[in-house]
């Protein structure tokens, strides 16, 4: 691409709805002095901004552990794994304080999300943190989101939050990862320990020259940039992209709101939609099947529209909320498949009852659609 191609994609880029902004430990904590509470309210001030323009955002915020040994006292962080851990459980009180009170400030509600990796490959988990996620995007609250330390002991050696920061791109189907870090970007080596080296503007994800430039990180966030490089490949699986960039470069996030070139752009190869059918189609086994009437197959065909269980007559085999099933019309032809809001038991409860009467059949309701459209495809 040419230079102003480049600058076109950037300002496209720019005005995309969801965007999921990683902050980082190097970042975050003044280099171990406690949390940079300037550094935290400025980026928040221009994350309000951005959801004042219409924008959708979810913050993935390192800075638990820096946070727990400031107010634990202690000097160097420890090689212990239960001490980073109770470290992390004391200064995930102070972080998400911080950011409630900067974001009060723009009259903002925030909300605390901790999670693993596990929760996001397993279907149920994954169906419901999404449904929690777009619940809180929904009412313009900010979610703010950290690993839950206190169950988990890989992640937290190894002290990356740019995995988390992809995974939870897939999860809301973000358009952009933004990963903002101590550095501009991505240079062509370590710009620590060669000053020669040049940052890059621009590349494909999918590029695999850019995972040998990259290296381990600095002493307080420990993935470096190497997990950066990882995560833009998976935040790609969704065709979301990511643009790895300076968080102390002056009002950084709005000035990439307005299209200015700044950090390392790595491109998803394929786009959100596309990305998302593949994913469905090609990757989950299927657990039963959902028999629909016809003016059901039209919705989903015509209007791309939610399936509702008033419109399915007939559910086979055995499947939990979560996982996929196929869904058929009456002469048994393949129409769609998606992931079930309902178990296999629930959803023989309800065929063909309005949305209206579902509490009533079942003593609760987990949504009104039995499959939601954004879960969905049509084949
Ligand atoms: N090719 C590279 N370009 C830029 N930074 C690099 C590169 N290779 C390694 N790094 C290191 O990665 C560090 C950022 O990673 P990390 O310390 O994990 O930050 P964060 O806490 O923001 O995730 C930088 O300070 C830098 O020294
Ligand atoms: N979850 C922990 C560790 C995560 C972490 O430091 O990640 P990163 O900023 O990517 O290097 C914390 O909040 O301190």
């Amino acid at each position: 691409m040419t230079t102003v191609e480049w600058q076109e994609t950037r300002q496209k880029l720019a005005q995309k709805k969801r965007w999921v902004i990683k902050i980082g430990s190097a970042l975050l904590t003044n280099d171990g002095r406690g949390l940079n509470r300037d550094g935290m309210q400025s980026w928040v001030d221009q994350i309000a901004a951005l959801l004042a323009l219409g924008h959708e955002v979810v913050l993935v915020s390192s800075g638990s552990v820096a946070e727990g040994m400031t107010r634990l006292g202690w000097k160097t962080r420890p090689e212990e794994v239960h001490k980073l851990q109770a470290a992390a459980a004391v200064g995930q009180m102070g972080l998400v304080q911080a950011y409630e009170r900067a974001f009060a400030q723009h009259q903002r509600n925030t909300a605390q999300i901790l999670l693993t990796h596990d929760d996001l490959s397993d279907r149920k988990r994954y169906l419901n943190a999404r449904t929690t996620l777009r619940t809180l995007l929904d009412m313009g609250v900010v979610p703010v989101i950290n690993e839950n330390d206190t169950v988990v002991t890989d992640e937290i050696k190894f002290g990356d939050n740019d995995t988390l920061g992809a995974l939870v791109a897939n999860l809301v189907e973000a358009d952009l990862l933004v990963i903002l870090t101590d550095q501009q970007g991505l240079f062509t080596a370590d710009p620590r320990s060669n000053p020669d080296a040049k940052l890059i503007a621009e590349g494909q994800a999918s590029d695999p020259c850019y995972a040998a430039m990259a290296g381990g990180g600095g002493a307080l966030g420990r993935g470096g940039m190497i997990t950066k490089v990882r995560a833009a490949t998976l935040a790609a699986r969704s065709g979301a992209d990511t643009l790895i960039v300076g968080g102390r470069i002056d009002n950084v996030i709005t000035r990439l709101r307005a299209g200015e070139v700044l950090g390392t752009l790595l491109l998803a190869d394929k786009e959100r939609d596309a990305a998302r059918k593949q994913w469905l189609a090609g990757h989950l086994q299927s657990h039963g099947e959902l028999t629909l009437d016809a003016g059901a197959v039209k919705a989903l065909r015509d209007s791309g529209r939610s399936l509702l269980p008033i419109g399915v007559i007939a559910a086979q085999g055995k499947f939990e909320r979560g996982q996929l099933v196929i869904c058929k019309d009456e002469q048994g032809a393949v129409v769609a498949k998606g992931l079930v809001n309902y178990s296999h038991k629930d959803a023989a409860r309800i065929l063909r009852t309005p949305t209206a009467q579902i509490e009533q059949a079942l003593g609760y309701i987990a949504e009104p659609e039995i499959i939601h459209r954004d879960n969905l495809v049509v084949l």
